[in-house]
């Protein structure tokens, strides 16, 4: 879907909600902080099509980091504090990410970055964001920009349907490795509690919108070009097809993949501990005039600043009891890889 021009901007995601209850086609973004100003409008024209995004090969652009923050023994240590709250019962699960700032030699073109995004990941869900409708002159003429494997929501008609990840491990070159490496993250005791995680939350959030709900106890492996994860598919039947896609968008987001349980905690402890995610771990998407639509969550992303050679990317991983800090640094080190390739950066870093 292409979403043409702003008719009119919503940087109160409830005043979105709103105008998408009363009709209006609403697309763009919503920060990982729900309170924070939404990159949500309405679209002067939108062009609908089956086709993927076409994609284009990454091109060398001369890409350096400039900054990661926090600094990896940082991330590490800030893994092992919320593994003490976890163990003192602040919290169940908690997700913790960290960001890299990088620089092109050259001005980057959106439209050439999302087709690296779509080549690097043909089944993922390839997205591409104007960020200035929220307002914040810090993000205006800003590009959200990503391939996320991970459907928070999609509503057609009654039916709701959404994929949740949670549960990782890096691809290995060698192939006989490679399924070694799937098959031990599918039988890891601790990455199927940090999915369980997800998978109830899901389903006892959605219970209240659905009359029937089909989330099935045990998580399917699947794969990205440079993660092995756990995911479920989980549909249900909505009671009142009056609720909109944006509605549950906003009822659900963020979900254990990316906040944690309890919610509340571990997104207060993520407020403490961490920089503020900006649109990272948010939610991208569409609600159109019936109130159908589709959210994807806003991870394996960039930030292209409006200078269009300064790039902020993000990488977390779910912390539980059972979470080792080098592991999880490692784990977000894997994540960056589908950002790094679509900037053509792989080797560079
Ligand atoms: C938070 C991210 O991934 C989430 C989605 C899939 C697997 C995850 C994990 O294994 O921790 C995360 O929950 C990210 O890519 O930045």
């Amino acid at each position: 879907m292409t979403a043409l021009g702003v008719d009119r901007a919503f940087p109160k995601a409830s005043d979105a909600a709103a105008a998408a209850r009363a009709g209006r086609m609403i697309v763009g973004a919503i920060g990982f902080d729900p309170d924070s100003p939404a990159a949500l409008f309405s679209p002067r024209s939108v062009v609908r099509s089956d086709r993927p995004v076409p994609s284009s090969t990454p091109r060398a652009r001369g890409i350096s980091s400039v900054a990661t923050i926090p600094a990896p023994a940082t991330h590490r240590d800030r893994v092992a504090a919320v593994i003490d709250m976890i163990d003192a019962g602040d919290a169940e699960k908690v997700v913790l990410a960290r960001s890299l700032t990088l620089r092109a030699d050259v001005p980057l073109d959106p439209a050439e970055l999302l087709g690296n995004f779509a080549a690097g990941n043909p089944a993922g869900n390839t997205f591409g964001v104007d960020l200035s409708p929220c307002g914040d002159p810090d993000y205006t003429d800003n590009w959200f920009l990503g391939s996320t494997p991970e459907l928070l929501i999609r509503k057609a008609g009654r039916t709701v349907t959404c994929h949740p990840y949670a549960g990782s491990a890096a691809r290995q070159a060698d192939p006989a490795d490679d399924a070694a490496a799937g098959q031990a993250l599918l039988d890891s005791a601790k990455d199927r509690a940090e999915h369980a995680f997800v998978v109830d939350y899901l389903r006892a959030s959605l219970a209240a919108f659905c009359s029937e709900l089909d989330a099935p106890t045990t998580p399917k492996l699947l794969s990205t070009n440079e993660i092995w994860h756990l995911a479920t598919p989980i549909t249900g039947t909505l009671r009142d097809d009056a609720t909109t896609a944006l509605d549950l968008a906003l009822a659900l987001t963020p979900t254990p993949a990316v906040g944690g349980t309890p919610k509340d905690a571990a997104t207060a402890i993520i407020a403490k501990v961490e920089e503020p995610r900006g649109f990272y771990a948010g939610a991208v998407g569409w609600c159109d005039e019936n109130g159908d639509g589709e959210w994807m969550v806003s991870i394996r992303c960039l930030q292209l600043a409006a200078d269009r050679v300064t790039i902020q990317t993000w990488a977390g991983g779910g912390i539980v009891a059972a979470s080792d800090p080098q592991a999880e640094l490692d784990e977000t080190t894997a994540k960056f890889r589908t950002v790094l390739r679509a900037l053509g950066a792989t080797k560079a870093l």
